[in-house]
């Protein structure tokens, strides 16, 4: 049987999975952490059972092959299940990359000076792509962008009311990401709900450590919440999301801070961390209901974002059919979801309070029956999209 090995790599850290090319089963899934210090760790997960480990993973090299002693101990067989191609997530496709792509050292060099753009994400998938070209020397190795679905915005969307000759000569404009998560999961609503893509006007809401909200009418993305780099937009686990960058002035004249010491101010130890000193929602709402003022707060900042974005796109739409929850945050925080959509009755948005609080299997509704607007919960499923998409590729 042939199969696709998916690697989303992180900058301490990567997700992977085994993919039948035909039937579409996972047929493996794993996750390699706390790459680079003192302990890391391993999981691996296949329809037999689950495995973890501890021990020193000193770089991703060293973590794949952790994940290719996982899968030779516990299965299922690399022989057997023999992947045809690695496909790679990677984040940051600038305005070089708007399509899947086979990676050559020339696509890799450019993947690579897309850095400055994505400083948390793109360094992580190159690594990642390096360590699976040692690994895997005879497979393609398929890179999949998060830019490449908002492809399709209007330059109304993604143009800044930057100087137009500044934006232009340093390419600045807004790119967008989590696309492939974004075009999963509207695909998936438009089935579910029985309709089609094409008639739909939708938004979807990918809420996880980072999080952003996509327009997407006809199928297409018209506009969406992050920008030049993924800090634009939410507020999120560590980053700020949208913020004066008259802020960063401010601070930069009466501090005299470093650029990468800012850098790190927005992108890691602000968000819900920064308010709150929580960066996990489950945390945080645990300690806003315990009575803790800043973490109410925080989401209560959390929450209004959200809620302000989704009013923008109903009025960029002219209106919306189906609204989807999905990430870590979305899939599986109610409170998240009803305080987002409380008080929206009169955008024909009428949450269901026992369905918003069910259990979790596949896609559901959870807004009422009568709710002119449709309301779901959508597990995304970012490594099946980049199985599609790589297979694509490599015929
Ligand atoms: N049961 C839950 N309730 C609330 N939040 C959750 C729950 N499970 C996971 N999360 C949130 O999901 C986040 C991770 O989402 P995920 O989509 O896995 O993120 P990423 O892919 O960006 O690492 C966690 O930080 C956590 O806040
Ligand atoms: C683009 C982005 O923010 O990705 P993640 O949510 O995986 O950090
Ligand atoms: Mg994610």
């Amino acid at each position: 049987m042939a199969s696709v090995l998916v690697i989303n790599s992180g900058s301490s850290s990567f997700k992977y999975q085994l993919i039948d090319a035909e039937t579409e089963e996972r047929l493996a899934s794993g996750l390699v952490e706390r790459i680079g210090e003192a302990s890391g760790h391993a999981t691996h997960d296949t329809a037999d059972g689950h495995w973890e480990r501890s021990l020193e993973i000193p770089d991703h090299t060293a973590g794949f092959a952790v994940m290719t002693d996982a899968f030779a101990e516990h299965g299922p067989s690399l022989t057997d299940n023999a992947p045809v191609a690695v496909g790679h997530r990677v984040v940051h496709g600038g305005a070089r990359f708007f399509e899947p792509t086979l990676v050559t050292p020339l696509v890799l060099i450019n993947i690579e000076d897309l850095s400055d753009l994505a400083p948390l994400h793109n360094p992580a998938n190159v690594e990642g792509i390096k360590a699976a070209q040692q690994a895997f020397p005879d497979l393609p190795q398929v890179a999949v962008f998060d830019t490449a679905f908002h492809q399709t915005m209007p330059p109304d969307a993604y143009t800044y009311g930057l100087e137009a000759t500044t934006a232009e000569r340093y390419r600045i404009r807004r790119y967008g990401f989590h696309g492939t998560s974004h075009k999963f999961v509207s695909e998936a609503a438009a089935a579910f709900v029985g309709r089609p893509l094409d008639d739909l006007k939708q938004i979807v809401l990918h809420l996880g450590n980072g999080a952003s909200v996509c327009a997407v009418d006809g199928g297409r993305s018209v506009d969406t919440s992050m920008g030049f780099t993924p800090l634009e937009g939410l507020v999120m686990g560590t980053r700020t999301g949208d913020i004066d960058p008259a802020v960063l002035l401010y601070l930069q004249r009466r501090t005299r801070i470093a650029v990468d010491e800012l850098d790190d101010l927005l992108n890691k130890r602000s968000g819900i961390l920064g308010l709150s000193g929580h960066k996990d929602m489950r945390d945080l709402t645990r300690a806003a209901d315990a009575g803790d003022e800043a973490a109410e707060l925080a989401l209560g900042v959390y929450v209004r974002r959200l809620k302000r974005y989704l009013g923008a796109y109903i009025a960029e739409l002219g209106g919306v059919d189906v609204i989807s929850f999905t990430a870590g945050v979305g899939e599986n925080s109610a409170i998240v979801r009803a305080r987002a959509l409380g008080g929206l009755e009169r955008l024909g948005i009428v949450l269901d309070a026992d369905r918003n609080n069910g259990p979790n299997h596949g896609p559901r509704v959870i807004s009422t029956d009568a709710s002119p607007v449709t309301v779901l919960v959508v597990p995304t499923n970012e490594e099946l999209e980049i199985a599609r998409q790589t297979l694509d590729v490599v015929g």
